[in-house]
């Protein structure tokens, strides 16, 4: 992909077209707007008042002619597989093509509906001849905590359109129409996560790998063999012991939700921008699902106190392109709290219990403490940026990523 080929000018055109078209669309939007970055006149806190729900749009944006808006009921085995599918072959690749996100139908039945979810925020785009589905976007209620103000949000996420829809200008009008069913609801604030610079990021984070099958990774192309390095050094240098070493570290329970909230809450109280997770919240989000996601804990064998906690989820990828592989599995970081067993430990055995469950790759972004332990256990920058967004919620000052106690899927 030399810079000079006619391809790589020509997307190279279609990308800075494209975000200009990006920034004509969030110069309209209540976010923060470049122009204001270092405006120390205006505060922080919600940029537009909350209209009369009587005052908010009641019926759907148009679309373009050929199609129509659906609501995915995620409960319909049917439904749950064209959303599945759309995502599989349509969803986020990396810069180079050969990998693209897999995410799976029980990952996205567990990720659409926690605790007060809207149905009516699972929004489809069908063309209406082929009654095909095209295009999808969703938001799911949440509880989150700016400094010491707890506001009700929405967290948008999964927003596709298929690969032949592109540029036909479906996202603008996708994302007023969420905005609008979020309204509907009387909620006013979002947060969202892009892998693309958007008017304007509270934090931008930077992702980090474990290798965990390095032979594989480096067949697939996800890594490089080092400098200097042979296949079976690099295999040494990964290999980790085929059990936890840190006494009391076991899954977690039904039976641990009280005592695992009282320990996220606490920890996570430090951050700027993070979750207000009650006891149904832990429930969902950190309860081991099978293939889904995955939750340890320690539990001092002297006191039977719970003193740790960590957690990863499943985000398989397509290997699109290799002879021999087909799906890359990844563990994602998810949330991790330490008290009492040293973090880059208990982190150790969170490799050790991924590898054993045949993870890949174990991925970390530098939020919360995670920058901590990220060299010492052989993590290795990515190549990708995640900026997280609010919407309709201004922080003047942007956060360094270590504030931020937030993980969206
Ligand atoms: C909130 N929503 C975020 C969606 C999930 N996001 C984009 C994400 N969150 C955390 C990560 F740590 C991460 N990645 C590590 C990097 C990586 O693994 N790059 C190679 C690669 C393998 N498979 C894919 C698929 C798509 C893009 C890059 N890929 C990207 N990505």
């Amino acid at each position: 992909n030399d810079d000079s080929s006619l391809e790589s000018i020509v997307r190279r055109f279609q990308d800075s077209m494209s975000s200009v078209k990006r920034h004509k669309f969030w110069e309209t939007q209540p976010v923060g707007q470049f122009k204001d970055v270092g405006d120390t006149s205006l505060p922080d806190g919600s940029i537009e008042l909350p209209t009369p729900l009587s005052e908010v749009k009641q019926e759907p944006y148009n679309l373009p002619s050929p199609y129509e808006w659906t609501t995915c009921d995620m409960d319909s085995e049917e439904t749950c597989t064209e959303v599945y599918i759309l995502l599989k072959n349509n969803y986020v690749e990396d810069d180079e093509n050969l990998f693209r996100f897999n995410y799976s139908k029980e990952f996205l039945r567990w990720a659409l509906r926690p605790p007060g979810y809207y149905k009516s925020w699972h929004i489809g785009v069908r063309a209406k001849a082929s009654k095909k589905l095209v295009a999808f976007i969703t938001g799911v209620p949440a509880r989150i905590r700016v400094r010491n103000e707890i506001v009700k949000m929405a967290e948008i996420n999964f927003l596709c359109v298929h690969k032949k829809l592109r540029s036909k200008r479906l996202a603008p009008v996708m994302i007023k129409e969420v905005t609008r069913r979020v309204h509907l609801e009387n909620i006013w604030q979002a947060a969202y996560t892009a892998g693309v610079v958007l008017p304007t990021p509270i934090t931008t984070c930077q992702y980090w790998h474990r290798s965990l099958n390095p032979k594989k990774l480096i067949e697939v192309g996800f890594s490089r063999l080092g400098a200097r390095m042979t296949m079976s050094r690099t295999i040494k240098l990964y290999k980790l012991p085929d059990s936890p070493v840190t006494p009391g570290f076991r899954k977690m329970e039904l039976r641990d939700v009280s005592a695992v909230t009282r320990l996220l809450r606490n920890y996570l109280s430090q951050f700027v921008v993070s979750p207000d997770f009650d006891e149904n919240d832990v429930q969902h989000w950190l309860l081991p699902t099978e293939d889904v996601v995955d939750s340890y804990l320690v539990e001092s064998p002297e006191t039977h106190d719970i003193t740790d906690f960590c957690s990863f989820y499943a985000l398989p990828s397509s290997i699109l392109g290799n002879q021999n592989y087909s799906i890359l599995k990844a563990a994602y970081s998810y949330y991790n709290v330490s008290t009492k067993t040293p973090l880059f430990q208990l982190m150790n055995d969170a490799l050790i219990v991924a590898k054993r469950k045949d993870f890949d790759v174990f991925n970390a972004l530098d939020v919360m403490h995670n920058e901590s332990f990220l060299k010492e256990l052989k993590f290795g920058p990515g190549d990708g940026q995640l900026h997280y967004y609010l919407y309709n919620y201004r922080i003047r000052n942007a956060l360094r990523p270590s504030e931020l106690g937030l993980v969206l899927l």
